[in-house]
């Protein structure tokens, strides 16, 4: 069973790097194919994988197809695909991909669409996957991946692929800006740039190491919150201006704004 990547970006390399590491396929069955040479040069040294300068080859050596393009350039891909046999099932990462698109382009086939996010590059992915009827007996396999990356949660709706490329699949940026900010805080209040990099990161590793304890022991994060934060202490005092700020209010329309902007996607 040859796994076919096309496009051999970011997202990509983070599941084949996953997909080596915890053995759930040998370098030589990950094939991949990209316009540029020198990304197709570099996942070859680093991974000694098969590199294809055509999509066409790719697919005709492939059992498994996993579009790993942007969106903007999904379709024009797609069209370009020819004698792709319909019983070859293909795993979509593109944002507000719909499955509908896929088919239409590609033939009534099994597709998974899956939205996965970066951390997996560390393993520590959180991906979301939603199968059409043809896709699912393809499902145990697609969970197996994106598990080697992080957990992988199965959707119920291709609808809410919206709701969770606005989670999780955008997430990560939320948690590094509020990182980059809390660094420039302790910067500006007069700690030197690594002490404060340093303490930002692992205070937020300890808060996610913490949250996740408490999924398992039914302790929320607002019931961590409420640990760290002493009546009448400086944890409160920040809290206060986050709340007068309007955290939660911001928090949900930068959500609901990538969760939009998925929609349109789903458009082009
Ligand atoms: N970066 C992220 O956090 C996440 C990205 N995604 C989705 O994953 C997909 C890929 O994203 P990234 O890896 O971040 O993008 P990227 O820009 O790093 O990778 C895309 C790759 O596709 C190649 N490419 C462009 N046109 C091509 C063509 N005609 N044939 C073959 N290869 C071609 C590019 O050269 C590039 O190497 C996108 O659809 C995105 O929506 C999904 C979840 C998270
Ligand atoms: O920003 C994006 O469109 C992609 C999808 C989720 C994360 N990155």
């Amino acid at each position: 069973m040859a796994i076919g990547f096309i496009g051999a970006g970011n997202m990509a390399e983070a599941i084949i790097k996953g997909l080596i590491s915890n053995k759930v396929y040998n370098c030589d069955e990950i094939n991949i194919s990209d316009i540029s040479d020198n990304r197709l040069e570099y996942m070859q040294s680093a991974y000694s994988i098969n590199t294809f300068k055509y999509n066409n080859l790719l697919v005709s050596s492939s059992d498994l197809a996993v579009l790993a393009v942007k969106p903007q350039v999904a379709g024009e891909v797609m069209e370009a695909l020819d004698d792709f046999p319909v019983d070859k099932p293909v795993i979509s990462i593109a944002a507000g991909l719909r499955i509908e698109k896929i088919t239409k382009l590609l033939g009534d086939r099994p597709v998974i669409r899956v939205m996965p996010n970066t951390p997996a590059l560390a393993g520590w992915g959180a991906a979301g996957i939603f199968a059409n009827k043809k896709g699912e007996k393809h499902l145990p396999l697609a969970k197996k991946i994106f598990s080697a990356i992080g957990e992988a949660f199965v959707l119920s709706s291709e609808d809410d692929m919206n709701i969770v490329t606005a989670l999780s699949g955008s997430g990560p940026a939320y948690f590094f800006l509020l990182m980059e900010e809390m660094i420039n805080a302790g910067i500006e209040l007069g700690l030197d740039e690594k002490l404060a990099s340093d303490l930002t990161i692992q205070t937020a590793i300890g808060a996610a190491m913490l949250a996740r304890q408490g999924n398992n022991d039914s302790e929320t994060p607002e019931d961590l919150r409420k640990k760290v934060t002493s009546p009448g202490g400086t944890t409160e005092a920040a809290l206060k201006e986050l709340e007068n700020n309007q955290l939660g209010a911001l928090v949900m329309l930068a959500v609901s704004r990538a969760k939009q902007r998925s929609e349109e996607l789903s458009k082009v």
